[in-house]
């Protein structure tokens, strides 16, 4: 952790043409650390990240990566100023290759060679994309297609990695090497990630912070260790 925040929300506030979606939320992830955001279906955790990335428009508030506000900022330079947004449904195309992916992940960057290393970095995190790499999208399994989004989303070298759902679907084995993946890529990087799960478990498991959403508000951040472990807490706003 380098003790520096890298993401601070203040007041932000998003929707659907006239349907509020989002109230004020607050927000602040530390850089190098893991925040995972749990709530219940339609909690507003999907909306988040969509308002964060670009996706729509917030229509109050705040959004500070490193400091620099991002309010009217293309969604293009969101990228290049470090933000990666890996939806839901992953969106790896289907007619493009393993590699092919990939490399759109870094197609933007300037300095080709650190791209290219970039590369090669993916290629030896996801050994099963490194053997399919002449494959198509649509030949691969879904936990495969999530390494190749979370994959494609790292050739850029994130600064912030806004991931929706990555365990939807999956195994719980993959899902463990998902989370492990990320703890790694927070230690060894200091990669910030802004994780949205319904999996309240594996995502408190690897988180530094838990955010807890409720129809569209933040209700509670706190240590993910006290979530987990407070007994009270976890009936109040989990549930479990
Ligand atoms: N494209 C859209 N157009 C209109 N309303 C939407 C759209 N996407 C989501 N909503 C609405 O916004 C609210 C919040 O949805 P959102 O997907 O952000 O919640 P969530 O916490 O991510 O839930 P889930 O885990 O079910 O995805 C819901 O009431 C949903 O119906």
């Amino acid at each position: 952790m380098t003790g520096t925040d890298l993401l601070v929300v203040r007041g932000l506030a998003a929707g659907y043409g006239a349907a509020p979606v989002l109230r004020a939320i607050d927000l602040t992830v530390p850089a190098g650390t893991i925040a995972a955001v749990v709530g219940a279906n339609g909690a507003g955790k999907t909306t988040l990240l969509r308002a964060l990335s670009g996706m729509i428009r917030p229509t109050a508030g705040q959004v500070l990566l490193a400091g620099e506000d991002l309010r009217g900022t293309p969604v293009e330079q969101l990228v290049r100023r470090g933000m990666a947004h890996v939806p839901e449904g992953r969106g790896v195309i289907s007619e493009l290759t393993v590699d092919e992916n990939l490399r759109l992940g870094g197609l933007w960057r300037r300095d080709r060679a650190d791209a290219g290393r970039a590369l090669d970095e993916v290629y030896q995190l996801f050994e099963p994309l490194a053997r399919r790499r002449r494959h198509l999208g649509h030949q691969l399994s879904g936990g495969e297609r999530q390494m190749l989004a979370l994959g494609r989303a790292l050739v850029g070298r994130p600064r912030l990695l806004l991931l929706d759902e990555p365990s939807l679907g999956l195994a719980p084995r993959v899902v463990a090497r998902t989370m492990a993946l990320l703890r790694q890529l927070r230690d060894s990087t200091g990669l910030t990630v802004l994780l949205v799960e319904q999996n309240v478990r594996s995502a408190l498991a690897v988180a530094d912070q838990g955010v807890v959403m409720s129809l569209g508000r933040v209700v509670i951040a706190a240590p993910a260790a006290q979530l987990r472990d407070d007994v009270d807490l976890r009936h109040a706003y989990l549930g479990f």
